[in-house]
């Protein structure tokens, strides 16, 4: 069997732009712009062509984008500064912190501090507890984009074996929690788990968030299972130079197509998805703010 490649990268397309005219329509008939700040901080490569990416994208929804860039050595008083103006502001509705953040700032406190309604990743320990319990919060995006991949080439999900491999408060446990209310039949993987090749030939959905290089072969799957690989690993490309590298994700991709049936790729499935889920929550956390109904299927 060969797999079928889901085009995550098309598919974002598609949500981009649904959330463009859901903000056409907002500015239309209320006034209203959504606005996202990102804040980052210190000058990592990577992080700095994502928040690009994500100004970027956010103007090309019709939102509005505030960066804000603080030195890495920015005290822990500057930043919560920061974060206390951002939560009072009217024409920011979304608020995220780039992470990793230097060794000196803690990441809970940082995301503790930030409104839980403007907390469009969605850590903060109040959606935390809103996702665990069933309730409406903001969902973390890369879940979210994930579980959008699979109701569009699953339907309905009900009843299906789903593994999550992983176990971060990111990535694992929410995705976990969105696939059982989805009501899979839910088993979360993490690096004490005994023969986790077993495990995974009984998952009608296997999603794979380990940050580990291809270590998902094969002949780990049950043949025609749906997998996810949101992994993204630079590993060294000798083949394209000396010195040059490429990305790849979590999943052996050429021994995974050929027996699941269908399989994201990386780069191009599921990164650019937790980008549009990132301007989606945006949207939804302004329509929330303004009494407004949040648009249906652009969140879960
Ligand atoms: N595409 C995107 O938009 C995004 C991609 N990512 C990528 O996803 C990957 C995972 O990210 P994140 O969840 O933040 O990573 P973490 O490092 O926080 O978590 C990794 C998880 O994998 C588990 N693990 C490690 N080794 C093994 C193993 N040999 N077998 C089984 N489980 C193992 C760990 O288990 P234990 O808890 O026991 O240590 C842990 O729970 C990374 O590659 C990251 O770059 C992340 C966010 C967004
Ligand atoms: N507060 C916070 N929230 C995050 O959601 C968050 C974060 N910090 N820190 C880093 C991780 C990682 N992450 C990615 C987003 C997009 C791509 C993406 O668009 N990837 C492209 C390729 C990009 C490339 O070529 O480098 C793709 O897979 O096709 C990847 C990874 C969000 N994260």
């Amino acid at each position: 069997m060969t797999a079928e490649i889901i085009d995550g990268k098309a598919f974002a397309a598609g949500v981009r732009a649904r959330v463009g005219e859901e903000v056409a329509r907002l500015k239309q008939g209320h006034g209203i712009t959504p606005g996202l700040a990102v804040i980052l901080v210190g000058e990592d490569p990577a992080s700095q062509v994502y928040v690009k990416n994500k100004g970027l994208q956010t103007v090309e929804a019709g939102m509005n984008s505030y960066e804000h860039k603080l030195p890495a050595d920015v005290s822990e008083e500057e930043l919560s500064a920061l974060i206390e103006r951002l939560n009072a502001d009217e024409a920011v509705h979304g608020i995220l912190c780039q992470f990793p953040v230097p060794d000196h700032l803690s990441e809970t406190e940082i995301v503790a501090r930030i409104d839980p309604a403007k907390d469009v990743d969605g850590l903060h320990v109040e959606n935390i507890g809103l996702l665990a319990s069933g309730q409406q919060g903001m969902v973390p995006c890369t879940p979210l984009g994930c579980l959008m991949l699979l109701r569009d080439r699953l339907g309905d999900l009900s009843g299906k074996e789903a593994l999550v491999i992983g176990r971060s408060n990111l990535m694992g446990k929410p995705m976990g929690q969105l696939l059982l209310r989805d009501s899979c039949t839910v088993t979360i993987a993490h690096s004490r788990t005994a023969d986790l090749a077993a495990v995974a030939r009984r998952a009608d959905i296997v999603v794979a968030a380990v940050g580990r290089a291809q270590m998902v072969k094969g002949d780990w799957l049950k043949p025609g299972a749906t997998v996810i690989d949101v992994g993204i690993n630079r590993i060294p490309a000798p083949e394209r130079g000396e010195g040059k590298t490429r990305l790849v994700g979590d999943c052996d991709f050429d021994s995974c197509a050929e027996v699941a049936g269908a399989i994201t790729p990386v780069p191009g499935g599921v990164g650019p998805m937790t980008i549009a889920c990132l301007l989606a929550n945006t949207l939804t956390a302004c329509c929330r703010a303004n009494g407004l109904p949040a648009p249906e299927g652009l969140t879960a």
